[in-house]
């Protein structure tokens, strides 16, 4: 807790990469924690720098010490890396040099060993799993599932026509009901219990996050915020080996498990060959993995791109005419949400602006050269996902305004050829396994949308950006609907 620090600090330093001094136990944890506290206590005005506000203290050290630089959560070193080229060798590295770090406390029992975890031979095991699970051909079989579960919801805003509606709670349930129906087979109120408890772990994961662990040193700990956490796991797994069990049973009367990935989990739980098969345990982190990654990610997608629609109507406007001109009153299809240009380039500046996975976590596995730098195994890299979505090197001076112009010749060019310049999906190998399923789910809400209604923002709208494990807006999104 001493010597280790400054060791490390002294190795780094004598590299060029600086940052705030370690202190004794809680690193830099204190000061983050104020800075945080000061900027998030109130709204901010309308503007889409993000970055000072929910990462006040990496904003504010970058520009003190430089691109890269070191702080330290508790004794744990955290280098945080902002230059493009640095980023993209982390994040594509197919040496097993970077890993994904390993995760204990709450997150472990939120997320278990689940894909977004877990390493190695195991993760690519259920990498390979969930990629047939969600190929482009059974994305195309989800979409009248994605369809329906819009129609529900758009039944529901009639009651809304012409008042204020708040959004994020209505995408809350829109993404919940078509990952359930879509993953699980399952409507959202089968799996309500489930959400509900993942919600209130998340909560209880946000409000310790800045909160060090120590092995035999419990000061710093809420020991009531360990024990409900425990009790959520426990009847989390219990409610998804019921569902395990329900899905056992059809075998008995369909004579398979059904093709969706619930039935591929429940395939692969029973498999007689012992090489390819995974554990009750393991079935179990998958699902609670995508609960959570399958909806929490999309409702912030999704009500950060109403914001920016009620806001700047002309897109507003030039979206609508994209969908009537591919689709005129009729229901969205698979070819016609492909060939979506103008909806793809107003995604991809919303996730530029307000990406929902602020930050990429890796570790050193081993002493490693790391371009200029030599890295100490066991520290942590930081990617902070805004910090390079907001270069002004990259993008040019016009970073913060919402420009969806910025993306019309492609990704690629919108970042001036920096690959790791735009990661909302994250990059390389471990990059997000859900990207098409959401931007598709995206694309078919927000063109039911646009058929039905126009919509401007509410008086009531307060603009405030939070970081609850993904970026939401604090107080819902209110927007006044008018219908066409
Ligand atoms: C707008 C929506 C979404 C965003 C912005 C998003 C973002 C991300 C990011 C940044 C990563 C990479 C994390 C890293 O490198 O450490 C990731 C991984 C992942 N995402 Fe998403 N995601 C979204 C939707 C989804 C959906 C809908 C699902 C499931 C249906 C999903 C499942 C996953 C999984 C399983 C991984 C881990 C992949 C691996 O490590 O192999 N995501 N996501």
């Amino acid at each position: 807790m001493w010597w280790t620090p400054i060791r490390i600090q002294r190795v780094m330093n004598l590299q060029g990469i600086r940052g705030p001094p370690y202190r004794f136990i809680h690193g830099n944890t204190k000061e983050v924690l104020n800075m945080r506290t000061a900027t998030m206590s109130k709204p901010m005005g309308l503007s889409h720098n993000i970055f000072p506000r929910l990462q006040p203290h990496l904003h504010s050290w970058l520009n003190i010490y430089g691109k890269n630089m070191l702080m330290w959560h508790g004794p744990e070193a955290q280098l945080v890396i902002t230059e493009s080229e640095y980023a993209k060798e982390i994040l594509n590295d197919k040496e097993k040099i970077y890993p994904k770090g390993g995760i204990e406390g709450i997150l472990k029992k939120l997320l278990g060993d689940g894909l977004v975890t877990s390493k190695g031979e195991k993760w690519a095991k259920q990498r390979k799993l969930v990629n047939h699970a969600f190929y482009a051909e059974s994305l195309k079989d989800m979409v009248p599932a994605m369809i329906e579960t819009v129609e529900m919801m758009l039944e529901r805003w009639k009651h809304h026509e012409g008042k204020e509606i708040e959004v994020f709670e209505e995408f809350r349930l829109l993404t919940s009901e078509v990952i359930s129906r879509t993953a699980f087979g399952s409507s959202y109120l089968e799996g309500k219990g489930i959400f509900e408890k993942l919600m209130k772990m998340v909560t209880i994961y946000s409000r310790n996050f800045f909160k060090i662990r120590l092995p035999g040193l419990s000061l710093f700990w809420n020991r009531r915020d360990d024990m409900e956490s425990d009790k959520l796991e426990r009847e989390i797994r219990d409610s998804i080996t019921r569902m395990i069990r329900k899905r056992e049973n059809v075998l008995r009367e369909q004579g398979n498990f059904g093709s969706d990935f619930l039935g591929l989990l429940v395939e692969a739980y029973n498999d007689p060959d012992e090489t390819n098969r995974i554990t009750l345990e393991d079935v179990v982190d998958e699902c609670k993995t995508f609960y959570i990654a399958g909806h929490e990610t999309t409702n912030n997608l999704l009500s950060w791109t109403i914001l920016l629609l009620a806001i700047y109507t002309d897109w507003q406007d030039e979206l609508r005419k994209e969908v009537l001109e591919l689709f005129g009153e009729q229901k969205p299809n698979a070819e016609g949400i492909a060939r979506m240009k103008k909806m793809t380039m107003v995604i991809n500046e919303t996730l530029r602006l307000y990406p929902p996975v602020i930050s990429l976590v890796r570790k050193v596995e081993r002493d490693s050269k790391l371009i200029r730098f030599v890295l100490p195994a066991d520290i942590i890299l930081h990617i902070p996902t805004l910090s390079l979505h907001l270069d002004p090197h990259i993008w040019g001076e016009d970073v913060h305004l919402f420009n969806p112009e910025r993306f019309s010749g492609g990704v690629a060019k919108a970042t001036n050829n920096h690959p790791a310049g735009y990661i909302p999906f994250g990059l390389g190998p471990r990059n997000c396994a859900g990207m098409n399923f959401a931007t598709n789910e995206a694309k078919i809400a927000l063109s039911m949308i646009l058929q039905r209604y126009a919509f401007t923002l509410s008086p009531t709208y307060v603009h405030s950006p939070i970081f609850h494990f993904t970026v939401r807006p604090e107080h819902g999104v209110q927007v006044v609907l008018h219908p066409l």
